[in-house]
């Protein structure tokens, strides 16, 4: 996991174009860098780190630390309640000194240079420092990182991403749970347009951004003809035998590639075709499995995560498109009325139309 970890963290520095080097302890990643602020930053975005400090790096020795914590304080904008936190690891013969007691020295030396009081409950700073053998970390702030897993510690999933607000949410957590992500984008013909694709291709860049040292092009198949079909042929049940075509697509993605499975952006309710009844008709499409990582999340909360990993403003795109949704969509429909009403081989000619798959490299 951590060398996982540490690869994934030197990938998205290089990539973000910061200087620094990774190096791997026993339970932490050290970045050796001369823009600590921005490393911490660029690191909190890989999944599996849970924090990120920019610190300066001094001898193992209360004094050292006195004083790092002194010119931290100095520099950094005046609060009024602080509090010293410290966590000292190793052999007890290397160090004659305990975490409590870094904690009160350096307390008492950041009280010596500000105008703050100590308040341990909820303080407006934390400062940190974390011992180590020889070395102690200092810092004055830290950087919430994703937490979850580190890309590449799980199996690949195709993720079916529309470029809308949540299936771009639904891939980055599939991502933060460790899986790589094969994006997977349907082109809809006259029901989609290139402003449609401009917007899946532009989110699922962003996505990439997270993991630049894993493969996620995004892959697209032409789906015009079967949303054509469907407009054609089919009423109330069009949205499930759309997105049933969209599965079995996605199916045999999976079973050309490495993936294991299958990841939509849908949410309990939160359209008639993923209503619990229709999701259990749209699943029967497919034997791979489908994860649902919105399941039973509220729209607003998934609009503030798209805002936090910066798929928002690109999900917002206006996409001028013919309707493919009919004017009274089912919201319970049964399996047998669906594929009673559904074009003869419609699923056969959606795995055929993966033939015709291609892959943005750009
Ligand atoms: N053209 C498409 N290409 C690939 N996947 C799609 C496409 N359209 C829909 N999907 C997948 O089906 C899910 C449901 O789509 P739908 O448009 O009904 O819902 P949505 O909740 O508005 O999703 P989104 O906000 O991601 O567009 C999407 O989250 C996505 O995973």
């Amino acid at each position: 996991m951590t060398r996982r970890l540490r690869d994934n963290v030197a990938a998205l520095l290089a990539d973000r174009g910061v200087e620094a080097t990774v190096e791997r302890t026993w339970a932490r990643l050290v970045v050796h860098t001369p823009d600590p602020e921005r490393a911490a930053r660029t690191a909190a975005d890989a999944p599996g780190v849970v924090w990120a400090r920019p610190s300066t790096t001094r001898p193992a020795d209360p004094d050292a630390v006195g004083d790092a914590l002194a010119a931290l304080a100095r520099a950094a904008p005046p609060v009024d309640t602080y509090a010293v936190r410290a966590r000292r690891v190793g052999d007890d013969d290397d160090h004659d000194f305990s975490s409590r007691d870094l904690e009160r020295e350096g307390g008492r030396v950041v009280g010596a240079v500000t105008d703050a009081s100590v308040d341990l409950e909820d303080p407006d700073r934390t400062y940190h420092v974390e011992v180590r053998d020889d070395r102690a970390h200092v810092a004055a702030r830290s950087v919430a990182g994703p937490g979850g897993l580190p890309v590449g510690t799980q199996a690949p999933l195709v993720a079916l991403v529309s470029g809308g607000h949540d299936s771009p949410v639904a891939a980055y957590e599939a991502m933060r749970r460790g899986s790589p992500i094969r994006p997977l984008y349907v082109s809809l013909g006259v029901y989609g347009g290139p402003d449609h694709e401009a917007r899946a291709a532009a989110t699922v860049d962003r996505l990439a951004g997270y993991a630049p040292n894993f493969d996620c092009r995004l892959r697209i198949v032409p789906g015009g003809g079967i949303a054509e079909r469907l407009v054609a042929d089919v009423g109330d049940t069009r949205m499930l035998s759309w997105r049933r075509a969209l599965l079995r697509m996605a199916e045999v993605v999976v079973q050309r590639t490495d993936a294991v499975g299958i990841v939509t952006g849908e949410a309990i309710g939160q359209k008639s075709s993923q209503t619990a009844a229709n999701l259990a008709v749209t699943d029967a499409a497919v034997d791979a499995p489908v994860h649902r990582p919105l399941l039973t999340r509220d729209k607003d909360v998934i609009v503030e995560q798209a805002r936090a990993i910066d798929t928002y403003e690109d999900s917002s795109i206006t996409v001028g498109c013919e309707r493919l949704d009919p004017d009274t969509p089912a919201t319970g429909a049964t399996l047998d009325a669906v594929e009673a009403a559904e074009p003869d081989g419609l699923l056969a000619d959606a795995a055929a139309a993966v033939d015709d798959l291609w892959i943005v490299d750009e």
